[in-house]
Formats: C-alpha cells, sequence, structure tokens
C-alpha cells in the first residue's frame, strides 16, 4: 500500500506546533465506583506534561462524578450520544445533557458501535453534527477491519468514514471549525488484541487521512487537525509511534484504566519534541 506523500504537515516546522498532543483514555464499559475513585485519585496524582491535552471518558453514570472529582487538568469525555435534542429516546444521552454536566466531549463512531451495536456512517455523522452544533467537542473514530485490510481497502474505508463525517458537517448543520474535532485512527484489528499497529503502518494511514482533509476540506484544516491512534497503545509502544509526524496522540483503551500507565503514554509527548 503506497501513497504519494503530500507534504503538509512539515513544509515550515512552525506548523508542527499547530497541533497540541492529545491523549484519550476510553475507559469503555469498564470500572466500578471503587476502582474509579482509585484510578481518578492515581491520575490527580500524576506529573503530566503540560504540551497535551488530556482527556479521560468514564462510562455515563460516572461522569458527574469523575468530573467533580478529577483536577481540571484532564477533561471529560462521553463515549456516545444521541443523534439529535433529546426526548422520548429510552436509554439514549443527549449532547445538551453532556453540555450541561461539563462533559466537553464525545467519541463518536467508536469501532465497538459501528461493529458490535451496528451504527452506520449515517447515523455517527448526524451524532457528530449535533453534538458540534451543541458545542460537544467529537473524538471522531475511523479505521479498517482486518479483511478490509487485507483486501487493500484500508485508505477507501477510512475515506468513506471521513466523508460520512465530513458531509454532515457542512451539510447538515453550520458546524463553526474543524478545531473542535480530532480524528481518532483506530485499526479495528488492533483494538484490545494486543497486536499494535506499527508505526509505518499507523503514519501512513495518517498521512492518507490528511492528505484526504487537504483535498476535500483544506489545507489549513489538514495541517491543523489532530489524528491519534488507538488500539493496543500501551506504555512500552507509545514512544515510538508519538515520533511519527503525522500521529498527534493516542486514544487508549485498556492502558487507559491504569494511571501511571496512562501518565507514561501522555508523556511520551517527550518523544514528539526530541524527534521534531
Ligand atoms: O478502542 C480503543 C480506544 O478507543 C483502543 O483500545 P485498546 O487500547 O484496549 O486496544
Amino acid at each position: 500500500m503506497h501513497i504519494h506523500r503530500v507534504s503538509i504537515a512539515l513544509p515550515f516546522p512552525f506548523l508542527r506546533t499547530l497541533r497540541k498532543f492529545f491523549v484519550g483514555g476510553n475507559w469503555k464499559c469498564n470500572g466500578t465506583k471503587e476502582s474509579i475513585s482509585k484510578l481518578v485519585a492515581d491520575l490527580n496524582s500524576a506529573k503530566l506534561e503540560d504540551d497535551a491535552d488530556v482527556v479521560v471518558a468514564p462510562p455515563f453514570l460516572h461522569i458527574d462524578e469523575v468530573k467533580s472529582s478529577l483536577t481540571e487538568r484532564i477533561e471529560v469525555s462521553a463515549q456516545n450520544s444521541w443523534i439529535g435534542k433529546g426526548g422520548a429516546f429510552t436509554g439514549e444521552i443527549s449532547a445538551e445533557q453532556l453540555k450541561d454536566i461539563g462533559c466537553k466531549w464525545v467519541i463518536l463512531g467508536h469501532s465497538e458501535r459501528r461493529h458490535v451495536i451496528g451504527e452506520t456512517d449515517e447515523f455517527i455523522g448526524k451524532k457528530a453534527a449535533y453534538a458540534l452544533s451543541q458545542g460537544v467537542k467529537v473524538i471522531a473514530c475511523i479505521g479498517e477491519l482486518l479483511e478490509e485490510r487485507e483486501a487493500g481497502k484500508t485508505f477507501e474505508v477510512c475515506f468513506q468514514q471521513m466523508k460520512a463525517f465530513a458531509s454532515k458537517f457542512s451539510y447538515s448543520y453550520a458546524v463553526p471549525s474543524w478545531d473542535d474535532i480530532v480524528v481518532a485512527y483506530e485499526p479495528v484489528w488492533a483494538i484490545g488484541t494486543g497486536k499494535v499497529a506499527t508505526p509505518v503502518q499507523a503514519q501512513e494511514v495518517h498521512v492518507a487521512v490528511r492528505d484526504w482533509l487537504k483535498k476535500y476540506v483544506s489545507a489549513e484544516v489538514a495541517a491543523k487537525t489532530r489524528i491519534i491512534y488507538g488500539g493496543s497503545v500501551n506504555g512500552g509502544n507509545c514512544a515510538d509511534l508519538a515520533k511519527q509526524e503525522d500521529i498527534d496522540g493516542f486514544l487508549v483503551g485498556g492502558a487507559s484504566l491504569k494511571g501511571p500507565e496512562f501518565a507514561t503514554i501522555v508523556n511520551s509527548v517527550t518523544s514528539k519534541k526530541v524527534a521534531s
């Protein structure tokens, strides 16, 4: 799989600094009141480098408690939200409700929602556009299945998922800017499997997605939008991944449940500085 490298990230060194490192911890459907209060205590006492944005996404029912007990250094995200205004939608949580409790982010299009729950591109795009219209920032997840990668369809799948997000942003609602969107490339075969993408594999897709943004949105958005990697990131492999020019941070699952290891991943921003 080869893609022509359009160098938009580094024609000038200052463009690198347009993209602040971003690390999200997706706690998924894990945790008890007790384990979460321990995790919050560990995060509160962790030493985190200043030049990284840090966000954690607890399960819905723990968000309020985490928000009130977690250091303000770390922002809080939901793992999902409804496609529109709240109302008679049993079991759903609306973007307005997230905003009301001070939850600034939502993860949308995660592979578990796509492939386990069956959410479609169209449905996810609506959710993202609505969340943005309410002032909730979006971690927009994309990524291919193993069979899609093996069939040489990685870029096609990622571009299709990007298109579903971007077309909703452009046409359904007036989205003020891409500043409120972080793209998370999470190859499905790497999620929870211990089979991390190699730095080269991840970089290749990040470049392709950035080039897609350049072509279909704008060069400015392509240069500014953070594209983070997710899938079996841990304290041992984060530094090598972070060194890649187009990897602007991580979305971490399992390893985000361990405070000290998550801090190590956040602090891999220092490898980025050395590399650039
Ligand atoms: O799905 C992920 C983050 O959203 C990645 O999960 P793991 O880090 O457990 O592979």
